[in-house]
């Protein structure tokens, strides 16, 4: 499976920020609900899956990048990264354990920390991305690199994959209800409205 957007310049720009923003404790707990499901569906797939990323890729972007097995990004001026801090939220438990398997402790916790996002390159770097290349060769090259997986013994591969992927997918498994309670609670705290709002003005503002 590829993962790939129709949406030119743009990969995935994460969770649409206006469902967080004003909205009910019992809208934001179905909303968590539904990315949650998603999530674990995505992660805890058997196929083989791959992201092939043509555009920006911040926050649940990278969440849906670092879950596939592999990653092909365009190089360029397009920034993938985790940057929930500089919206003033905080990365879930379950995005900050996908990314600690994907980079590593000490990167994570700066990533983390920062809300960094980054270029192609510096992606490549940490090893937040395999493969930087032209942005008109991320599908032949994610293509190339599929069929080098399917050459793979198919029940061997998915059990090794479910094995190194099991305790992150379990933890969330066995805390879904608390986690989207707290998510609801926190998202509508009037100081993480306000981080938000000052946000979605900052989108427009430099649209205009
Ligand atoms: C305890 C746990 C608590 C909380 C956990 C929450 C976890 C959250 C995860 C997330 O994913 S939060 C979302 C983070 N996403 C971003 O920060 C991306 C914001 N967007 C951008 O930076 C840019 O839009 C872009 C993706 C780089 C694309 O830039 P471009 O110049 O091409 O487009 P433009 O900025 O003009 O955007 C077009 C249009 O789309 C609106 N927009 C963009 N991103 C979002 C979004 N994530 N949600 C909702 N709407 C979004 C943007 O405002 C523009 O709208 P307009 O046309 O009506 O002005």
């Amino acid at each position: 499976m590829v993962l790939a957007s129709a949406a030119p310049g743009i990969f995935s720009a994460g969770l649409d920020i206006l469902e967080m923003y004003q909205s009910t404790p019992e809208r934001c707990v179905a909303f968590w609900r539904a990315l949650q499901d998603a999530w674990l569906n995505l992660y805890g797939s058997r196929l083989i899956t791959m992201a092939a990323i043509e555009g920006h890729s911040p926050a649940g972007g990278c969440l849906l990048a670092m879950s596939c097995d592999y990653r092909v990004m365009a190089e360029g001026k397009f920034q993938i990264g985790l940057n929930e801090t500089k919206l003033g939220i905080v990365a879930p438990f379950w995005f900050t354990d996908v990314m600690l398997n994907t980079i590593g402790h000490r990167e994570t916790e700066k990533a983390l920390q920062l809300g960094a996002l980054y270029s192609a390159q510096q992606a490549l770097s940490i090893g937040l991305v395999d493969k930087v290349v032209p942005l008109a060769e991320v599908m032949p090259t994610v293509e190339g690199e599929l069929k080098n997986w399917l050459q793979i013994p198919a029940a061997a591969r998915v059990i090794t994959k479910t094995s190194m992927r099991k305790a992150v997918l379990d933890r969330l498994r066995s805390q879904k209800e608390k986690d989207a309670q707290f998510f609801a609670d926190f998202i509508n705290r009037d100081s993480v409205q306000k981080s938000l709002g000052m946000y979605i003005a900052s989108l427009q503002k430099k649209k205009n």
